[in-house]
């Protein structure tokens, strides 16, 4: 498959990197306004193709989009020490302004999965600047988020984070909700796994959890400036599951009419994704608290997009 990025910083090369060692894109395809940037990113990915499968990777104009079937927009600011990625809006909202129509010209039959944060919000704007059906403008959502949480989990039970079937739902941000009443090691409800394993999960170990999902890109952003390598490897993961046609469930944000009374709104729940995109939202069973945090949820993200005019 043809894939496209456009913002070929540290999410954007991450998730090239990504495509191209797992063999997902034969031919990547880099946009950014920092052309010299964007060509030392491609000509970096491509010294990795030897040691992969076969693929083109270049860097180029939004016209070398034509024909891709993912174009992945990660163009953008990135979040500052401390700085919330709500804040971010306004100036990522005028990024997209330049960029959704030119993307859309190119290649006007691409799904468009975003990465640009706050990310279901800019979900949202690039659906309606698009004007293509919601399934096919995907926000990366929660998928990160669900990754951190299985990890931890994983590590708490000594068991392999693939085992662990848990959602994180909601906005990818600081209101994030952890779905812990439905989630299951194997096919055994997560609190009786944890005491057969003798790791029972207690509250100060939920809550410890719960810090290190909710606040993990403060922490690495702290340490390093920036996440990519995280993301990379769920934009990555996203756009095998269009490629395969996989039907796969992963928690990925579209817009929905309403969620709860709140809406049209987007944010995550677990959907399926494959070649046409997002086709279905499967609605989780919650327990009270976690359906009220669903809610708050919508209604900031609800009132973030009602600032914007697009
Ligand atoms: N969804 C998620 O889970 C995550 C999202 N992010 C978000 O991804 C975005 C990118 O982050 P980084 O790659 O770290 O930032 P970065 O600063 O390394 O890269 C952004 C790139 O966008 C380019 N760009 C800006 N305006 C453009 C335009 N009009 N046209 C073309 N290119 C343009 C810049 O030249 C730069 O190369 C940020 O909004 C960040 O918050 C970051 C990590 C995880
Ligand atoms: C930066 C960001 O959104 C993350 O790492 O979760």
């Amino acid at each position: 498959m043809k894939v496209g990025i456009v913002g070929a910083g540290m999410v954007g090369s991450a998730a090239g990197f990504a495509l191209i060692l797992k063999g997902i894109a034969t031919e990547l395809v880099l946009v950014d306004r920092d052309a010299a940037r964007a060509r030392a990113e491609a000509e970096d990915i491509a010294h990795a193709v030897p040691f992969a499968a076969p693929a083109v990777v270049r860097a180029g104009d939004f016209d070398d989009l034509d024909g891709a079937g993912v174009v992945i927009l990660a163009c953008g600011v990135s979040q500052k020490r401390g700085e919330t990625r709500l804040a971010l809006l306004e100036r990522n909202a005028a990024v997209f302004r330049e960029v959704v129509g030119a993307v859309m010209a190119a290649c006007p039959g691409a799904i468009l999965l975003v990465a640009t944060n706050p990310v279901d919000i800019m979900g949202q704007v690039a659906q309606a600047l698009s004007g293509l059906p919601p399934g096919r403008v995907i926000g990366s959502g929660t998928i990160l988020d669900t990754a951190r949480f299985r990890w931890l989990v994983g590590r708490h039970l000594g068991i392999s984070p693939g085992s662990v079937h848990a959602y994180v739902l909601g906005e990818h941000g600081d209101s994030e909700v952890l779905a812990w009443s439905n989630a299951r090691a194997g096919s055994v409800p997560l609190a009786s796994f944890a005491a057969q394993v003798g790791a029972p999960l207690t509250a100060a170990v939920r809550e410890r959890i719960d810090e290190g999902v909710r606040r993990a890109a403060y922490t690495i952003i702290a340490g390093k400036g920036a996440t990519w390598h995280g993301i990379g490897a769920g934009l990555a993961r996203i756009v095998a599951a269009i490629r395969g046609d996989e039907q796969a469930v992963l928690s990925v944000s579209t817009v929905e009419p309403e969620v709860l009374g709140v809406g049209p709104v987007a944010l995550s729940l677990p959907r399926l994704v494959g070649r046409e995109g997002v086709t279905a939202t499967l609605w989780p069973e919650l327990d009270d608290a976690e359906t009220g945090a669903l809610l708050a949820s919508a209604t900031i993200l609800r009132a973030q997009v009602e600032t914007l005019r697009f």
